[in-house]
C-alpha cells in the first residue's frame, strides 16, 4: 500500500492498560509530516502514555503504529529513533551532567559506522550543528552548570544529530519562563521549516494556539477531537478535553471587589530576611489574604520561600506566624506550627515515590492520628480519600502507588497533603505546574476557600496570569530583593515584568 507523502505517523486502534487502568482506549489518528501537532487532554487523559509508545519507551497493549509507511514492530527507543526517526524530549531530561554540551550532543553517534576519530572532530561537528540550529550555547560548557531551558535545547540538538524526523516534546514549557519558551518556539519553527514533524503536549492554551497546525484531544484515554487550528476555538478545545463547557473562572479581584484588607495581626510577617540569593526581604500576609511572589527564576523567590519554611539556612531576619516569632525554623517545626510549603520540584522535594496516593496525602497527619503507637488506619485513609476527591486527584484507588499517577495528578496530591495539616499559613511554589485547565480552577477554588477560613497564603509563580487571577497583592522580586509590592487590581503582566526585569532599587515593602 502506498502512503500519502504527507503522512508521518498513523496510530491505529491503540490501547494500553496498566492493570485495571485503561490509559489508552482504541485511539486512531494521523499526524501529518512537517506540521506541529499539539496533543491536549486533562491530567491523566493518556497523553504521556501515547507519547511514550511513539518514542518506544513502552509498548501498546493492542493496536499498531506506522511511521512514514513503515509498520513499527519493536517498540524500543533505539528502533524508534534508529529505524523510524522518532525521538522524544522527555519531562525529565536524561543528560550526562559532568560531560560537555558537545559530548552530550554527539556521544554514542558513529558517523559512517565509526566513532568520532577525535574529540576535536566531535567538537567541530557540535559547533556546526549548534550554528545550524542558531543555538548560542557553549559547546565546552559542562551540562551541570546549564539552566533547565538550555539543557532542554541540548536534548533537542542531540535528537537532531541523530537524524530524527519526528520530534516529540512532552510538556516542554512547563518549566520555562516566557522568554525561554519563546527561544524554544523559535527553534521549533526552524525545525519545522527544515521539514521536521513536531508533536507536543502543553496545558497552556495561548501557546498551543500560537504554535500548532493541528490539535488532537484525548479524554479518558479516548481520542475525542481532531482539528486544524483555524477550525477550532480554545473554548471548544477545552470543552472537548473536559467533556463540558468550563465556567469562566472569576478572578479574586472580581470576587472580592470592595472587601477591605484585613487589619488583623498578619498570618505571616517576614522582616529583613536574608539567605542564599535573597537579601533583606520584608512583607506581610494578612489572614485570609493571598499574596503572590513574582520574579525571574534567579530572583531568589524560591530560596526566600524555602528560608521562611526552614528548608535552608537563614542569614538573618525574622519570621512571625500569627504575631508570634518563629525562630528555629525547620521543616518539621513548620508542620507543628501549621506552616505549609508546596514545593515547585515535586519529584525532588515532595513525592514519596515508594508510597501510595493515600500515604502521600496523609503522611503529615500520621502523628495526629496515632494513639498508643497505632495509626487509626480507617480515619487516615478516609481523610486522604476525601482530600483526593476534593482536589479531583484521578487515581484507580487510594492504594495506588503515587508513581503510577500522571504528573498533574501527583501535583494535586502534593497540594492535598498540605491542606491536610489545616495550615495557618501556606507557601506554594508553582502550584499548578503541569496541571490541566479544569484542575487549575479546582485548585484556585481550594485556595480561595482556605483563604476564606483565615489562612494566609503566599504563592510564588512564574505564571503571571495565574498571579493576576488568584492574588490580592503581588510582591515582585529581582536579584534577591523586593522591588515592588503591587495591588493586583491595578497590576498588569507588563507592569510586573518591568519591575521584575528592570528595577534594582529596594522599595520598602508594605
Ligand atoms: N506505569 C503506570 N502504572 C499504572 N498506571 C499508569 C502508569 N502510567 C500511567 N498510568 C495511568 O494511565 C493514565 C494516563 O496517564 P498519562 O501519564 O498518560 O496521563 P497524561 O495525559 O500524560 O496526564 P498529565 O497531564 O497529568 O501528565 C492515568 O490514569 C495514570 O494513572
Amino acid at each position: 500500500m502506498s502512503t500519502p507523502p504527507s503522512l508521518a505517523i498513523r496510530v491505529e486502534h491503540l490501547s494500553r492498560s496498566f492493570g485495571p487502568v485503561r490509559a489508552l482506549e482504541d485511539v486512531s489518528f494521523d499526524i501529518t509530516a512537517g506540521e506541529v501537532t499539539a496533543l491536549l487532554g486533562e491530567n491523566g487523559a493518556g497523553k504521556s502514555t501515547l507519547l511514550k509508545i511513539l518514542a518506544g519507551l513502552q509498548p501498546p497493549s493492542e493496536g499498531g503504529v506506522t511511521v512514514f509507511g513503515d509498520t513499527v514492530t519493536a517498540f524500543e527507543p533505539s528502533t524508534m529513533l534508529g529505524r523510524h526517526g522518532v525521538a522524544i524530549v522527555p519531562q525529565e531530561l536524561a543528560l550526562l551532567p559532568d560531560r560537555s554540551v558537545a559530548e552530550n550532543i554527539l556521544s554514542g553517534i558513529e558517523p559512517g559506522g565509526r566513532a568520532f576519530p577525535s574529540r576535536r572532530q566531535m567538537r567541530a561537528r557540535a559547533v556546526a550543528l549548534l550554528a545550524e540550529l542558531k543555538l548560542d550555547i557553549d559547546p565546552d560548557a559542562s551540562v551541570r552548570g546549564l539552566d533547565l531551558a538550555t539543557q532542554q535545547l541540548v536534548v533537542v540538538a542531540r535528537s537532531i544529530a541523530r537524524n530524527c524526523r519526528v520530534l516529540i516534546l512532552d510538556e516542554p514549557t512547563s518549566v520555562l519562563t516566557p522568554a525561554e519558551s519563546e527561544r524554544l518556539f523559535e527553534l521549533m519553527g526552524r525545525l519545522k521549516a527544515q521539514g521536521t514533524t513536531l508533536i507536543y503536549v502543553s496545558h497552556r492554551m495561548p501557546e498551543v494556539f500560537q504554535l500548532a497546525d493541528r490539535i488532537e484531544v484525548l479524554r479518558d484515554g479516548r481520542h475525542v477531537g481532531s482539528w486544524r487550528r483555524d477550525e477550532v476555538t480554545p473554548e471548544q478545545a477545552v470543552a472537548a478535553m473536559v467533556g463540558r463547557e468550563l465556567d469562566r473562572f472569576s478572578s479574586r479581584a472580581e470576587q472580592r471587589a470592595g472587601t477591605p484588607r484585613s487589619a488583623a495581626t498578619p498570618a505571616l510577617r517576614v522582616a529583613d530576611l536574608s539567605g542564599p540569593r535573597h537579601e533583606s526581604v520584608t512583607f506581610n500576609v494578612a489572614p485570609g489574604e493571598i499574596v503572590g511572589v513574582a520574579g525571574l527564576p534567579d530572583s531568589g523567590r524560591v530560596e526566600m520561600l524555602q528560608n521562611v519554611f526552614g528548608a535552608i539556612r537563614s542569614r538573618g531576619g525574622t519570621v512571625e506566624l500569627g504575631g508570634a516569632a518563629y525562630t528555629a525554623r525547620t521543616p518539621i517545626a513548620s508542620v507543628e506550627h501549621r506552616l505549609g510549603y508546596v514545593p515547585g520540584e515535586r519529584r525532588a522535594q515532595g513525592l514519596l515515590t515508594t508510597m501510595t496516593v493515600a500515604e502521600n496525602i496523609g503522611v503529615l497527619t500520621v502523628k495526629a492520628l496515632t494513639r498508643v503507637g497505632l495509626v487509626r488506619r480507617g480515619e487516615f485513609t478516609g481523610r486522604a480519600r476525601e482530600l483526593a476527591t476534593r482536589l479531583r486527584v484521578k487515581t484507580a484507588s487510594s492504594d495506588t502507588p503515587i508513581v503510577n499517577l500522571s504528573g498533574g495528578n501527583q501535583q494535586k496530591a502534593m497540594i492535598a497533603r498540605w491542606i491536610s495539616i489545616d495550615p495557618r499559613a501556606l507557601l506554594l511554589d508553582e502550584p499548578t505546574r503541569g496541571v490541566d485547565v479544569g484542575a487549575k480552577a479546582e485548585i484556585y477554588e481550594q485556595l480561595f476557600a482556605l483563604a476564606e477560613t483565615g489562612v494566609g497564603i503566599l504563592c510564588s509563580s512564574s505564571d503571571l496570569p495565574e498571579l493576576l487571577t488568584i492574588t490580592d497583592r503581588i510582591v515582585v522580586m529581582a536579584q534577591g530583593r523586593v522591588v515592588d509590592v503591587v495591588d493586583t487590581r491595578t497590576a498588569t503582566e507588563e507592569s510586573i515584568m518591568t519591575a521584575a526585569t528592570g528595577a534594582v532599587d529596594h522599595t520598602s515593602a508594605a
